[in-house]
């Protein structure tokens, strides 16, 4: 009789949702026609200003042109191929656009870069419901680490995402909804059914991130290997950080190829990935080749290598990001990268690279997450110094974003 019950109930929820799926996606189509609609008009805006103003027209010249290709360039538009092992080990061209707010000769580029950045981000309007602007699922939080999701995940929504979804264990599960109502969490992660659980919540995601506090038991690395393989079947854009990226170490064939990830290892997840991959230590003389070199062996994923500067790389270019942060590196700044990184990848990614100009979407919202989280970090060192911790930089995160992003 409980059984029957429960196999009722079961097939209840699969079918809400399989309907829910459908109801997402149709919605999805609309928001997206909606958008081109927005931005035709924009256009037509734009070329009628320009049309009668010279300022604006002198303006518009700076617009970033299209910078020189490989032979072998890939129009991200409609050419993310997860399946296809691109990889190639021949040198490549480096595309380099350094960016610091005290040189004025790179200003230029620091604004185009930019405002690409800005195209990518939905404009507020009254027209939009709950989960449009995104809804993200953090994969991480054990007994050890409650606070690297919860940073993540907030930051995720201060960023200006709707939902923000923690699937992590049980026992870290009532500590990360103490620190934050907001957050939606699920106490999963070590259940025994642990993919499946997070599996029927994938077709409501727009982006996950995985690793932030996830630790390193077999049994959660393992989970996580599972949640990536039902990822990547949904075509989901995936960010790997942190204990993720200690499994990709051990495992790189697990997202090989798939362009829609962006791995963001630090110095030390940097160095065991490219041990890994290309069998040899990081030539510490040559930090862009590396990263290219890792970015191709990886399949022409999006890696970005975090760093006094941040390097940027998919294999075809690299972008650095040396926005000013500050000198204090305290524990969890990872994370609010990796958080805003869900919602920019998701927009950026719906955006396609009509509004990016032709770069790949996800180099652009690496780029613009890397600089959110240096601004936010600039910030919160102005006010606290030395005292400055993860917790200081989420406060920033809003003012940060509104100057870099909407001034
Ligand atoms: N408040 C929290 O809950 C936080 C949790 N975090 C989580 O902590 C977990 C572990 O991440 P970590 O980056 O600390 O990883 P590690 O434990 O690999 O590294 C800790 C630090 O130890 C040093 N180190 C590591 N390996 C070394 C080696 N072989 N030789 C010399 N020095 C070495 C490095 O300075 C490194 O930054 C992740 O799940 C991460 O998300 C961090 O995000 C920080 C904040
Ligand atoms: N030397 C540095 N100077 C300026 N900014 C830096 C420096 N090192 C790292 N950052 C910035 O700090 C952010 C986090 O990088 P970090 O290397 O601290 O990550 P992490 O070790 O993975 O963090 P976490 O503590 O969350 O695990 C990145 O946005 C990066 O740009």
């Amino acid at each position: 009789m409980m059984e029957k019950f429960l196999q009722q109930s079961m097939d209840t929820d699969e079918k809400f949702y399989r309907f829910e799926e459908q109801r997402l996606k149709i919605e999805d189509k609309r928001r997206e026609a909606e958008h081109a609609r927005e931005l035709q008009m924009l256009q037509m805006l734009g070329q009628m200003l320009a049309g009668i103003s010279s300022t604006v027209s002198q303006r518009s010249q700076s617009i970033p042109t299209s910078p020189p290709r490989r032979a072998n360039h890939r129009s991200y538009a409609d050419n993310f191929n997860y399946n296809a092992m691109t990889a190639t080990l021949s040198p490549p061209i480096v595309i380099e656009r350094s960016f610091s707010l005290h040189r004025t000769h790179t200003l230029k580029d620091m604004e185009n870069i930019f405002q690409l950045v800005r195209n990518v981000i939905p404009p507020l309007t009254g027209k939009r419901h709950k989960g449009q602007d995104g809804r993200i699922g953090i994969v991480g939080g054990c007994r050890e680490y409650t606070g690297a999701p919860y940073f993540a995940a907030i930051t995720a929504l201060k960023v200006g995402a709707d939902l923000s979804h923690v699937f992590c264990t049980k026992d870290a599960a009532t500590v990360i909804k103490s620190y934050s109502p907001e957050l939606i969490v699920h106490p999963v992660l070590d259940s025994p059914n642990a993919i499946h659980e997070v599996e029927k919540w994938l077709p409501r995601l727009h982006s996950v991130v995985i690793g932030p506090g996830l630790g390193r038991d077999e049994v959660l690395l393992e989970t996580a290997k599972g949640i990536i393989e039902k990822s990547k079947v949904k075509g989901i854009p995936i960010i790997i950080d942190a204990d993720g990226l200690w499994l990709i170490s051990q495992q790189p064939s697990l997202i090989q190829g798939y362009q829609r990830a962006i791995l963001t290892p630090n110095y030390m997840e940097f160095s065991r990935l490219y041990e890994a991959m290309l069998r040899d230590p990081v030539d510490s003389s040559d930090h862009h080749g590396c990263v290219l070199r890792l970015s191709q062996a990886m399949g022409n994923l999006t890696v970005v290598q975090k760093g006094e500067r941040d390097l940027i790389s998919d294999g075809e270019k690299v972008l650095v990001c040396s926005h000013e942060g500050s000198s204090r590196r305290c524990g969890g700044q990872g994370d609010l990268l990796s958080g805003s990184l869900g919602v920019l990848a998701h927009w950026a990614f719906v955006a396609g690279a009509e509004k990016t100009n032709g770069q790949n979407p996800f180099l652009v919202a690496a780029f613009g997450a890397c600089s959110l989280t240096r601004q936010s970090n600039h910030q919160a060192f102005q006010k606290f110094g030395r005292s400055m911790t993860a917790s200081d930089m989420v406060s920033e995160v809003g003012t940060a974003f509104n100057k870099l992003f909407e001034t």
